[in-house]
């Protein structure tokens, strides 16, 4: 099953966004031979939106931010940030980006290459906040050689930030970083958003996704198979998971109990994806009078995730967006 991004006709709001959209991607293409890196992405960022890009390896994620940031020729299809070509929105300091493994000059000690950025940004925040922010002020005088993986992160963090941008782009910025790194890292992230920042983020942490972003943007294979709040994505693989001992059951007797979609037996284990729990329990006791230990629960963003990205899936129009 596929939720594919629904292209229906722009409302009014819609076409608001647009006009005055942080980030706008239209009919976005890139091919590398025969590989589709990205293969027609359309998307609207409004200011002020905290936007995840999630998906497997190879779908197409950091190809669109590297895109998004004019790092990458796009083949076909647009981008503009606040309007503007990404070039014009990184020479005004707009955009402020952190990427996977971004080198970091050897020779310069924190401060200075933090410094550095900031005496190349037009309007940049000082730079002890900056430091401050991205949790290394203690690492001010040390060079990048004797840095950690995690350390090199939160570095990069905030040679990210000092340049005040209004959009941040990050791709997997959490790599690397411990769970206390990755918890000040967001507790930063937070700050920097509740004045009105714009962020894209591409991650595999969906816990992360879960928590931190408006919006999430599952994309497959180069294209946006789901566009939506968190619960509008979850909502859009429907359904429950049934959880339950069941003595004697086999797999064809569950599987064609009402509503179940996916079934996981296990012995006496069974597990049913079902787009009608209380179909599907009813009739579960009627013909498993002994099933016990029954837990039921909405599936969760990893298990959209699952079925979304899935490779097995056909095309249907019923995204969110
Ligand atoms: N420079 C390149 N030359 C050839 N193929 C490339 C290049 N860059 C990316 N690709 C291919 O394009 C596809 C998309 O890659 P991309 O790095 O955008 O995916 P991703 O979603 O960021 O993956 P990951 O989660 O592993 O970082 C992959 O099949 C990749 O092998």
């Amino acid at each position: 099953m596929t939720k594919t991004a629904s292209t229906s006709t722009a409302t009014g709001a819609d076409r608001e966004v647009a006009a005055g959209a942080a980030v706008r991607l239209a009919g976005l293409r890139k091919h590398y031979g025969d590989v589709r890196a990205v293969d027609g992405i359309d998307l609207t960022i409004a200011p002020g939106e905290v936007v995840a890009l999630l998906g497997p390896n190879g779908a197409g994620k950091s190809t669109t931010v590297d895109m998004l940031l004019g790092l990458t020729k796009p083949d076909h299809g647009s981008v503009t940030v606040f309007g503007r070509t990404p070039a014009d929105a990184v020479a005004q300091g707009a955009i402020g980006a952190m990427l996977q493994g971004a080198a970091l000059l050897e020779d310069l000690t924190v401060g200075e290459t933090v410094g550095m950025i900031a005496s190349l940004s037009r309007a940049p925040m000082p730079v002890s906040e900056a430091l401050r922010r991205a949790g290394v002020e203690d690492l001010a005088a040390r060079r990048s050689t004797k840095l950690s993986g995690g350390q090199k992160q939160r570095v990069r963090f905030a040679v990210a930030l000092v340049c005040d941008p209004d959009l941040l782009v990050l791709d997997e910025p959490t790599a690397a970083m411990d769970v206390g790194s990755r918890r000040e890292f967001w507790k930063s992230m937070r700050e920097y958003t509740e004045s009105g920042r714009t962020v894209l983020f591409a991650t595999h942490y969906l816990d992360e996704a879960e928590e931190f972003a408006d919006r999430v943007v599952f994309m497959r294979a180069g294209s946006i198979v789901a566009d939506g709040t968190v619960a509008q994505v979850r909502a859009l693989v429907g359904g429950r998971t049934v959880r339950a001992v069941v003595p004697g059951a086999t797999e064809r007797a569950v599987v064609g109990l009402p509503g179940v979609t996916e079934v996981e037996l296990r012995g006496d284990r069974v597990a049913l994806v079902s787009n009608d729990s209380d179909a599907t329990l009813r009739a579960l006791l009627s013909g498993f009078p002994g099933a016990h230990d029954i837990e039921i629960a909405a599936i969760g963003l990893e298990g959209a995730f699952l079925s979304l990205t899935a490779e097995n899936t056909d095309d249907s129009e019923d995204g969110v967006r």
